[in-house]
């Protein structure tokens, strides 16, 4: 057997028409990612992932329909959220188990036909926002707020959230971030996902699959903790001494660095500048200048650039968003860049089954029990 590449690296380990990244560039279904970040809202995206074309405005305005008609959850849902205590657990926890428990009310769950699934796929993003919203208020001890019909995507998830109507500023903040974050090749989560369905079981299966992986530190998980550590740093003068003695202990500085991108992500520019006018509006611009600050440092000593995660930490808090509901924030988008490759992958499917080096003891002798010391 050859021998593994540690963390897969390089591999190429499926094909896809649905997104790419090529000499750091990244591109959406063949458009670049700048495009769409500037031009598009959330629900267009979605159609252009799950049919890999973009929608006319006949087909927009039905599609945003469907989803918004779609938004609401069984009230087992709400019960469940309300039957445990939710300051102690993780959001990402939380959201995980929802989305499974999501399945247990759908008839279809487990019926595999194209129709069925592109169905259960339109009915897990609709929802998912309205979990993410449900447990951060019931959480503060408020009633969840049941989505409209009349709203866009960004426009329900933030009404949900706050239970009141947001302004231009914010929905454009939120439904760019939801763009910038929805699909990104075989990223760590996206890979679960299609490992998952690749078993041929379920949509839920999967994408409960792909939020665990999504939670983790090293990828969807780094948003929160690049929140953690401004407000560590508290101030802008602090900022380069707390790099310093960071880097200097070989611990990792989180929002740095990216395993497929070498001289930069081309989704940070975006989210930087709204950083910086968002920052500006709260008159809170010491996390813009000391995100700024940390950047350069890190690029220029490490040669580490920012990733997707270091200036949307900035951007949600400039919302009022406590920063451990980042990361349910960017698996609300990214579950549209999953539902794209389970459907994917159902359309050409093959297990997933890849081997491992074998590198422990060889030929032990058996002992039997009562013989062991
Ligand atoms: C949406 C997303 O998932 S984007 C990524 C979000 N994750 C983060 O921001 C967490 C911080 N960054 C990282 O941990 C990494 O850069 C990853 C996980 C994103 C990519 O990792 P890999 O390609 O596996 O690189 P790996 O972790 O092996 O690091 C290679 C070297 O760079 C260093 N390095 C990588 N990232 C960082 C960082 N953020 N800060 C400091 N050093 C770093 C490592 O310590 C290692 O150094 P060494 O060779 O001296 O041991
Ligand atoms: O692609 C990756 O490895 C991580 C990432 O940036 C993403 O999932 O958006």
């Amino acid at each position: 057997m050859t021998t593994s590449t540690k963390g897969l690296e390089g591999v190429v380990a499926s094909e896809t028409s649905i997104s790419s990244i090529i000499d750091d560039q990244l591109t959406y279904v063949g458009y670049a990612i700048d495009d769409l970040a500037e031009n598009t809202c959330f629900e267009e995206v979605v159609y252009l992932l799950w049919n890999l074309k973009l929608p006319n405005q006949k087909e927009l305005d039905a599609f945003k329909k469907e989803i918004a008609n779609n938004m609401e959850v069984p009230e087992a849902v709400y019960s469940h959220l309300k039957s445990y205590d939710l300051t102690k657990v993780h959001p990402m926890a939380a959201l995980r188990t929802a989305v499974s428990l999501l399945g247990l009310y759908d008839d279809e769950a487990d019926v595999m036909e194209t129709e069925a699934n592109r169905r259960k796929a339109l009915k897990i993003q609709a929802k998912i926002a309205t979990i993410v919203a449900a447990f951060s208020r019931i959480r503060k001890g408020l009633e969840p707020v049941k989505p409209k019909a009349d709203l866009s995507y960004a426009e329900n998830f933030l009404y949900m959230f706050n239970g009141k109507e947001a302004n231009e500023i914010e929905i454009e903040a939120i439904d760019k971030a939801l763009v910038l974050h929805a699909d990104h090749e075989l990223n760590a989560s996206t890979f679960t996902a299609r490992v998952c369905v690749a078993t041929l079981s379920d949509v839920y299966s999967g994408i409960t699959s792909a939020i665990g992986a999504l939670k983790g530190p090293l990828h969807g998980g780094a948003n929160e903790n690049v929140m953690k550590m401004l407000l560590e740093i508290g101030e802008e003068e602090n900022a380069i001494p707390y790099i310093e003695k960071k880097l200097g202990n070989k611990e990792k500085v989180m929002g740095m660095g990216h395993r497929v991108y070498r001289n930069g992500d081309p989704r940070a520019k975006h989210l930087k500048e709204m950083s910086r006018q968002l920052t500006k509006i709260t008159g809170q611009e010491k996390w813009y200048n000391m995100s700024v600050k940390i950047e350069a440092y890190v690029k220029e000593n490490k040669g580490l650039p920012a990733n997707v995660d270091f200036y949307s930490a900035s951007v949600y808090h400039s919302l009022g968003i406590d920063y451990d509901m980042f990361t349910p924030i960017f698996a609300v988008s990214r579950t549209s860049g999953w539902l794209a490759h389970i459907l994917e992958q159902y359309e050409n499917n093959r297990l997933i089954r890849p081997r491992a080096g074998y590198i422990g003891p060889d030929k032990q002798q058996y002992i039997p029990i009562a013989q062991r010391g």
